[in-house]
């Protein structure tokens, strides 16, 4: 397969409702998509990246500029024969695993479109079919949450993240629980909002039965996970943490986590998340695929990878109309509680082209 190019799209698609979090709040979604073009076929990589370095150090310009002055030329001169030669060839370049990963997915698609292969069973599915989680942001109210929660466990969402903060968290728990019982798989997010004084308020939840706290600590305070995971009863998850399979090693080792969130585009691409799902299997660590409020393609991907078997827990893996009132693709539909996994070749979606058009805000070309 040869790589002829790389075309860079911006897309700009509004959310159906505003999405707040520990660190800010999104109304919209400034997505970076990459196009590979082969001679053979093409194939997408959505860039997890967002407007601004909130979330981790990577936002939509930095990856753009690191395409651009590097990763791209890199491949130009390393003429990579298959995907699995991209991370090989970037590797000169320190970091900047959001960027890579939307390339090598770019890259990978294009490959498995070319062979008439489904990510999912490239990547080693074992369900056509998978449960689906929601994520619930920070409210003004505990009565539009308890609202926002009930419209979407009657949509046959099978779990309910809550996004908390200082200020937002035993209440609303509390309120969630009171409201729909103990049966309801919940599950809180902290985005690193808190530090190794919280241990006691974040003991505090222990007795709502929540099936983990994600990222309570800074990212790199690994340290601080383990002293707090030896405190709380509740199981740790970390999210911005975990971004390799050597980091997801050493915070098992270290006794940081006892469940990991795996987001492809925070890792580097979809074959660094398989080795960490890989890796967690071997110690027992249920891992679940979070998401990045992605569009039909990224979340095409997502879907074929949490249809691995270490995937035991729902993932951040909802319908399109979480997020979006029209998607770029065709729309992922939840069906009793589940999402279909593609059985196309690569990611088994595509762009439907009006609305493509219509979003889209730049178009850059990388030839290589
Ligand atoms: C803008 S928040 C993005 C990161 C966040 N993602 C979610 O909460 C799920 C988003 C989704 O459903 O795609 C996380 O830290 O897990
Ligand atoms: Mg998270």
């Amino acid at each position: 397969m040869k790589l002829a190019g790389i075309e860079l799209r911006r897309v700009r698609m509004p959310l159906v409702a505003p999405f707040r979090t520990s660190f800010g709040t999104q109304t919209d979604r400034d997505v970076l998509l990459l196009r590979a073009v082969t001679d053979e076929a093409e194939g997408w990589g959505e860039c997890v990246a967002m407007d601004d370095p909130l979330y981790s150090s990577e936002y939509v310009e930095a990856v753009a500029d690191v395409l651009r002055r590097f990763l791209v030329p890199a491949l130009a001169a390393h003429a990579p024969a298959d995907a699995t030669a991209v991370a090989p060839a970037l590797h000169p370049f320190k970091g900047h695993r959001m960027a890579k990963a939307a390339l090598e997915t770019a890259i990978l698609d294009a490959e498995l479109r070319a062979a008439g292969r489904p990510l999912s069973r490239e990547l080693g599915a074992v369900h056509d079919r998978v449960p689906c989680g929601v994520s619930v942001g920070i409210m003004d109210s505990r009565a539009k949450l308890l609202d926002t929660v009930d419209g979407y466990l009657s949509e046959g969402y099978v779990r309910i993240k809550l996004k908390i903060e200082p200020g937002w968290d035993l209440a609303p728990v509390r309120a969630v629980r009171e409201r729909f019982g103990d049966d309801v798989l919940l599950q809180v997010d902290a985005n690193t909002a808190y530090t190794r004084a919280d241990a006691d308020l974040l003991a505090a939840l222990d007795p709502f039965d929540l099936l983990l706290i994600e990222q309570p600590l800074d990212e790199e305070d690994i340290v601080g996970h383990a002293d707090l995971s030896a405190r709380v009863r509740t199981p740790i998850c970390l999210d911005e943490s975990i971004t390799s399979a050597r980091a997801a090693a050493d915070a098992i080792r270290l006794g940081a986590c006892r469940i990991v969130n795996i987001k492809p585009g925070r890792v580097g691409g979809y074959l660094e998340a398989r080795r960490i799902h890989d890796l967690c299997a071997a110690h027992g660590v249920p891992v679940w695929c979070g998401g990045m409020l992605e569009t039909g393609l990224g979340r095409a991907a997502n879907v074929a990878l949490a249809a691995l078997p270490g995937f035991t827990l729902p993932g951040d893996t909802s319908a399109s109309s979480r997020y979006f009132r029209t998607d770029l693709t065709e729309p992922f539909v939840l069906d009793e509680g589940h999402l279909a996994v593609p059985t196309g070749p690569g990611i088994g979606v595509d762009p439907l082209p009006e609305v493509l058009a219509e979003i889209t805000t730049s178009i850059e070309w990388l030839p290589l």
